[in-house]
């Protein structure tokens, strides 16, 4: 295994050396605007170094708070959508049992990431009877869809705990601006800050992703350690020793040749919420200008009884990005059986995990096969540490391809136009200002 804690392997890129050579120059150049901040959108470029700085005390502070939500409440309540919660979502469903083994650490839901009356309603029915804490995270603080859920539950903790539900309630926002701040210096709420420079969806290494991590117990410094060592080792500043560049070039350079959909596979049904992170990370960094690599996910084995006849057979416009964690906690033998009416006693020397990895390396031979170019990215365990060296690798990645794309990586004017129709259509006529 590298030593680099991940590895990014070509199975059938289908890009020249030479191609690569040609687009050298380019990353190079951008590489230094990215560190000079001299890029378009360097406004937004706070992430870059966010790891290699000193958050010791952000995060002493956010340990306590874990401390003290555990020893009061049962829930933890994430308000956010996008960026504010996919990080944390992320990183909770890859390391949290399939199956609540106990009642150790507040259970962490999440609300505001959709605008479901059915959802809302049975979150407050589940909530009853239960203690309470909440965590409501915005950038913004105008974001509608937290805002109204913020304001819903608000009332229930101020109706259930008075003038304590000050003490329940943290806020995770600007450090100045924005309703949220203002509603949170009014209140007296504890806050986190996320900084003016970090936007939503490369956010995961601030509080908003960091302080429901504490609260459930994961290894924060960990994660940061894990995105620290990234930082350091995709520093270089071509293609050929930088391996977020390198997977960049190649994704922009598969586009290029008409492969438009890019589908992230993997063979852990817990990483589903890394995938959706990871599209929201690429789709809004890239999908402007009617163009970019439309980032779609599957869940392997699962899925190869479904999409998977797509991929195998259909359309040659996709290419593949197969994650891959090399050690995964716990595994499960197969049983010996002297009857053997299934026939599968030619499995039972081996585990799952050995059986998952061996259909890993077959579902890469048989989509190269059938014309599919396959990136894999190996990664040594399924751990804080490694989770955190590869969201900053894929913030990095994403980054150099949107700025080889040509784009603004760091922009989202698309997200604003259904909130300007559905504001009409509500009678409200507000412009919005990001
Ligand atoms: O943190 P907020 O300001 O509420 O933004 C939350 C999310 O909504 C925005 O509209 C963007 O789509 C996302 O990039 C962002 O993460």
């Amino acid at each position: 295994m590298s030593t680099l804690k991940l590895q990014t392997n070509y199975l059938k890129s289908y890009i020249q050396q030479d191609e690569l050579l040609l687009l050298n120059e380019s990353v190079k150049s951008i590489h230094d605007d990215m560190h000079n901040k001299s890029s378009i959108g360097n406004e937004f470029l706070g992430w870059l170094d966010y790891p290699l700085e000193n958050h010791e005390s952000p995060i002493e502070e956010m340990l306590e708070i874990a401390k003290e939500v555990r020893n009061n409440a049962k829930v933890f309540v994430v308000i956010g959508i996008g960026g504010s919660y996919l990080g944390s979502k992320a990183i909770q469903d890859a390391l949290s049992p399939y199956f609540p083994v106990d009642d150790t650490f507040p259970e962490v839901i999440y609300a505001g990431q959709n605008l479901s009356g059915r959802y809302l309603n049975q979150l407050l029915q589940f909530l009853q009877y239960k203690d309470v804490y909440i965590n409501v995270i915005s950038k913004s603080g105008t974001t509608t869809e937290p805002a109204i859920a913020f304001r819903i539950l608000r009332k229930y903790m101020e109706e259930k705990y008075g003038e304590k539900a000050n003490e329940r309630i943290i806020v995770t926002t600007d450090s100045e601006k924005g309703a949220l701040r203002e509603l949170a210096n009014e209140k007296g709420y504890r806050s986190f800050i996320i900084e003016e420079t970090i936007g939503g969806r490369y956010s995961v290494f601030t509080p908003a992703g960091l302080l429901p991590l504490a609260v459930q117990g994961y290894d924060i410094q960990a994660l940061m350690s894990g995105a620290k060592k990234a930082a350091i080792d995709l520093q270089a500043n071509d293609i050929f020793t930088n391996q977020a560049y390198r997977y960049a070039a190649t994704r922009q350079l598969l586009l290029s040749k008409g492969y438009e959909v890019e589908v992230l596979a993997s063979f852990e049904p817990a990483l589903k919420n890394l995938h959706e992170w990871w599209k929201q990370l690429f789709g809004e960094s890239e999908g402007k200008g009617h163009d970019g690599i439309f980032p779609a996910a599957v869940s392997f084995s699962t899925d190869l009884h479904s999409i998977g006849q797509y991929i195998q057979d259909g359309k040659r416009f996709l290419f593949e990005t197969l994650l891959h964690f090399h050690e995964v906690e716990e595994d499960c033998e197969v049983p010996y059986d002297s009857q053997n009416k299934d026939q599968l006693n030619y499995l039972s020397d081996k585990t799952l995990n050995t059986i998952n990895d061996i259909a890993t390396q077959g579902t890469a031979m048989a989509h190269v096969e059938g014309g599919v170019p396959v990136i894999s990215i190996e990664v040594e365990r399924l751990d804080e540490y490694h989770l955190g060296y590869l969201m900053f690798f894929f913030m990095k990645a994403c980054a150099m391809s949107a700025y080889l794309q040509g784009v603004n990586p760091f922009d989202q004017p698309g997200v604003e136009a259904y909130k300007s129709k559905m504001f009409e259509l509500l009678g409200k006529n507000i412009k919005i200002v990001k």
